[in-house]
């Protein structure tokens, strides 16, 4: 069976469900094809299942840390893994595929593959009541293709771990009991936060990191979260190199070996989860057939067009890329927003109302076609407590970029909406002005709700707010908001 649509769009996670209603909306037809559920990655076993299992505790903090409010005690484990079912749908997709249906883009089942330029083969998956693979379908399209694959966890090349039947993200966020203990390999976001998750549920937990926790945030923060899981209970072993894992029964207790400070020690646990990072998902999307490698991230130009893929006769690139896939940033928030450039590019190069300003490459431009808030604007929440949230480059990548910053930091706990929220609140955050044009280029909180916080920095740094200007942006009292008075303040106004 062949079938063309205007536009296909591979994978139908957050990302490509996003790129494919932009697309849509100037007329063309859009088919998204998608392996395995609608909503992807995200909605069943990353942010919607890591999240719900986090809030209860954050919740239970914030209520142990104010006067007057009774002892809310241990979580029901029971009663939050059920909540995270309920948030994940218990991995029934039929809502977001009405959606996409509501606005008029085909969903087609199975496993998409490039086989030449702007035609795909899907292959569909297989149920419990096939007898084999079916039918395979082959879609052409008549102006692109956006690929939306996502990503997926790497293992590192330690001996005994594949063995071992480790969990990853995916069986972390959808367990079925929380194992008496836990050993998480893997310092970065998906290691504090599942520690934080899973000491909350009651589970001892050991977390081994060869370096400081969460690399990609300024320093403070990965300090005050390693402080934090120490003092929530968590053995977390900073400097530990993992040399060999051992399962000698399936399904039995796991034992790490790990050289840590000077000595050569086992960890043992119930079980073992890495967190070591993942990789664009492009081994198996067709690349080759393209004259692209299978295994690279695909990388694209700010309009998200693929480079090296290329154009038709009017000069249109066929291919375009959004999301983890990229190898950019990989949160859901910034593949979404790559794919609402992604699909109003395409809606505007091959659609109806043929934008002029949609053709030209725009590079460095503030344009609905560029994803130009990429590069120095990017924004991520962890949700550890306390939470850590940051936009644009640390200190150190701005200095190492060439930008002559001034960090101004200030300790969260000194603004009067900290001490009303509670006698413990403790939180600390920085700026980062360019002291040649007076503007943010970054901040970073960290304290509780900091991701809540992070808009307004983000504003500023998008908006290239001067400080002068900032002066006159009045936080209210009492909030935790007057630190920016306070920033301020501390840089001499
Ligand atoms: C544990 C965890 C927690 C996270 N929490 C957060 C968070 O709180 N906030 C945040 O912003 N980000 C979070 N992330 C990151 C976020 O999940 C990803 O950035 C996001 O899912 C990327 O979306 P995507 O659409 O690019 O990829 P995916 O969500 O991976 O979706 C890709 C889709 O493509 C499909 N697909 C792949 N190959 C094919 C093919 N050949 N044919 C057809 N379909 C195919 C897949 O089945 C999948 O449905 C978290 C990640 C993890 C692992
Ligand atoms: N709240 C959020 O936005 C959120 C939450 C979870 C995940 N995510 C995204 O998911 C992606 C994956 O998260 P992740 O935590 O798996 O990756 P990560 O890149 O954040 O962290 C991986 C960590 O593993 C360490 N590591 C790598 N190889 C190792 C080895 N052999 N031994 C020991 N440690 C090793 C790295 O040094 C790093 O600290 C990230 O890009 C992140 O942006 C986002």
């Amino acid at each position: 069976m062949e079938q063309t649509f205007d536009v296909i769009v591979l994978g139908a996670g957050p990302v490509g469900e996003n790129a494919a209603d932009r697309a849509s909306r100037t007329g063309l037809s859009v088919a998204v094809v998608e392996a395995e559920l609608v909503g992807g990655e995200c909605s069943y076993w990353a942010c919607i299942p890591s999240k719900t299992l986090l809030r209860p505790g954050a919740a239970r903090d914030a209520a142990a840390q104010v006067p007057g409010v009774a002892d809310p005690g241990a979580l029901d484990a029971g009663a939050v893994l059920a909540w995270r079912d309920e948030m994940t749908g218990e991995g029934d997709d039929s809502g977001q595929v009405s959606w996409l249906e509501s606005i008029g883009v085909t969903v087609v089942r199975g496993h998409g593959r490039l086989v030449a330029e702007r035609v795909v083969e899907v292959t569909p998956a297989r149920t419990v009541d096939d007898d084999g693979p079916g039918e395979v379908h082959r879609l052409a399209a008549r102006c692109a293709v956006v690929v939306a694959t996502g990503s997926e966890v790497t293992l590192p090349p330690v001996p005994g771990l594949a063995a071992a039947n480790p969990w990853t993200s995916r069986e972390a966020t959808s367990a079925e009991t929380v194992p008496e203990s836990l050993v998480i390999v893997g310092g970065g976001v998906v290691g504090c936060e599942m520690a934080t998750a899973y000491a909350d549920l009651g589970a001892h937990v050991t977390l081994l990191a060869r370096s400081g926790l969460l690399g990609g945030a300024e320093e403070f923060a990965g300090e005050a979260v390693a402080a934090a899981l120490r003092d929530a209970g968590v053995d977390v072993r900073l400097g530990a190199d993992v040399r060999a894992v051992s399962r000698p029964e399936v399904g039995g207790r796991v034992s790490v070996e790990v050289d840590h400070d000077g000595s050569t020690e086992q960890v043992e646990a119930a079980e073992l989860l890495v967190a070591t990072g993942r990789r664009p998902r492009t081994g198996d999307v067709g690349l080759d057939t393209v004259g692209l490698t299978p295994g690279d991230p695909l990388t694209i130009d700010d309009s998200t067009a693929v480079t090296g893929a290329g154009e038709d006769p009017q000069g249109r690139p066929w291919l375009y890329a959004c999301g983890d896939v990229t190898g950019r940033v990989a949160t859901t928030h910034q593949g979404k927003y790559q794919a609402r450039v992604a699909g109003d590019v395409v809606a505007a190069r091959f659609g109806p109302g043929d934008d002029p300003t949609a053709q030209v490459p725009p590079s460095g431009t503030w344009s609905p076609y560029a994803a130009r808030a990429d590069h120095g604007a990017q924004t991520q929440a962890v949700f550890t407590r306390p939470q850590v949230a940051w936009v644009g480059p640390t200190e150190r990548e701005a200095r190492e970029a060439g930008l002559a910053v001034q960090a101004v930091d200030y300790d969260l706990s000194g603004v009067a909406g900290a001490s009303v929220t509670s006698p413990h609140y403790a939180g600390r955050a920085r700026i980062l002005v360019d002291t040649g044009r007076r503007v943010l280029v970054g901040a970073t909180f960290v304290g509780p709700d900091a991701g809540e916080m992070l808009h307004a920095a983000t504003i500023a740094v998008v908006g290239e707010v001067p400080l002068d200007r900032l002066w006159h942006a009045v936080p209210a009292f009492p909030t935790v908001s007057e630190v920016w008075l306070r920033f301020c303040e501390e840089y001499g106004m």
